[in-house]
């Protein structure tokens, strides 16, 4: 008897799925909640096996576990200079935040030793949050800036101490309006204050398939055959010379004598921080440009 409400139950999925674009939005997004939170249950037993706690190298097993769930949800990642990644040491990431579908494309290309900085909340979201503290993640309050500070001026020693890389979201929330919020200044003070070089990285806009206020995710072309979503991200040459620059144009302009301690940091987080947000709007621009060849080219120009 139970069978026979199942059947009609489990026709009007797909039924659903083929008629309303807003309960595949509901569809998917709850999938992908669901499917992640199972995923982390699995890998809480692989760190603590592997690490024995809480280790940036259990950024590994995460990485290696999330990277097929792309396909469940139709999207593919096309990746432009990889090369920028393979900087010897550790480094500051910087990237736009639209989603948390950022995770898909952030564990994509996500190198050795990096973790990221993530609102504290993060680290309440169950089995995903325990993972999260497993992989390592610096978790900051937004609300208490000189608390969010002295976790990220801790970060900048442990950075070095244990050759770690950091992923930073500077614009410090999600948006998805096409552009670049302000960028916060956290993720600049810290490449300062550890002297390493801040690599940008520019995920193209999701609005193609992604809607998050419209309820639209789209999973399907007009012929009813599943079609995939590109997402470019571009790679940028690091800045580590921008980081000198500045540093040494603030020694020959002010002599040692005069300086006193936290200049450095104070004063040269400023430009590198409109440097780089000019250079990723930028970017975020050109990655909207249909043609392959013309991207290829913009990436290229843009990577001077
Ligand atoms: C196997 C299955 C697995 C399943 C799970 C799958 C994956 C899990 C694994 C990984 C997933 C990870 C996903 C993570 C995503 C997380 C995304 C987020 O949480 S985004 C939100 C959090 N991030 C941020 O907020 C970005 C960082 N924020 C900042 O850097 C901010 O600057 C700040 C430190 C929080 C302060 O912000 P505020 O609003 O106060 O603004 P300002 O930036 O203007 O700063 C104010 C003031 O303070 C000075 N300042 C800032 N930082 C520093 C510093 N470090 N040292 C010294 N001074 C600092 C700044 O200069 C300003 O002063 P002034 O104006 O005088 O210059
Ligand atoms: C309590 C808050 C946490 C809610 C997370 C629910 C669990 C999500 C489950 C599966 C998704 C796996 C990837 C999780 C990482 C998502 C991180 C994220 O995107 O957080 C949002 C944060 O960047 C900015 O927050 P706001 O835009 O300021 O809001």
């Amino acid at each position: 008897m139970e069978v026979l409400w199942t059947v009609p139950l489990l026709l009007l999925i797909p039924l659903l799925m083929w008629t309303s674009s807003t309960f595949v939005f509901y569809f998917k997004k709850c999938f992908y909640v669901a499917y992640m939170m199972c995923l982390a249950l699995l890998a809480i037993p692989l760190c603590v096996l592997k690490s024995g706690g809480r280790d940036v190298e259990n950024m590994r097993i995460i990485r290696s576990l999330v990277r097929h769930v792309k396909y469940f949800l139709g999207l593919r990642f096309e990746v432009s200079g990889w090369e920028h990644l393979q900087t010897e040491g550790p480094y500051v990431i910087i990237s736009n935040h639209q989603s948390s579908l950022d995770v898909l494309g952030l564990m994509e290309i996500l190198p050795d030793r990096c973790t990221m900085i993530a609102k504290k909340e993060l680290v309440y979201a169950g089995t995903v949050g325990l993972v999260c503290w497993l992989g390592g993640i610096v978790f900051i309050n937004r609300k208490k800036t000189s608390d969010a500070k002295s976790v990220m001026t801790d970060a900048a020693k442990t950075m070095l101490d244990e050759q770690i890389r950091l992923w930073v979201f500077p614009e410090g929330t999600r948006n998805q309006r096409g552009d670049l919020l302000p960028f916060k200044k956290g993720a600049f003070h810290l490449a300062v204050q550890a002297q390493v070089p801040v690599i940008p990285i520019v995920f193209s806009s999701y609005s193609n398939f992604y809607l998050r206020k419209e309820k639209q995710f789209n999973s399907g072309n007009s012929s009813g055959l599943c079609s995939c979503f590109n997402v470019f991200l571009c790679v940028r040459r690091s800045s580590h010379a921008e980081v000198l620059s500045l540093l040494r144009r603030h020694q020959i302009e002010d002599p040692p004598k005069d300086r006193h301690e936290g200049d450095d940091v104070r004063r040269h987080h400023i430009p590198l921080r409109q440097i780089l947000q000019r250079d990723a709007l930028g970017l975020l621009e050109h990655l909207q440009l249909r043609n392959p060849e013309q991207r290829a080219d913009a990436a290229l120009n843009t990577n001077h």
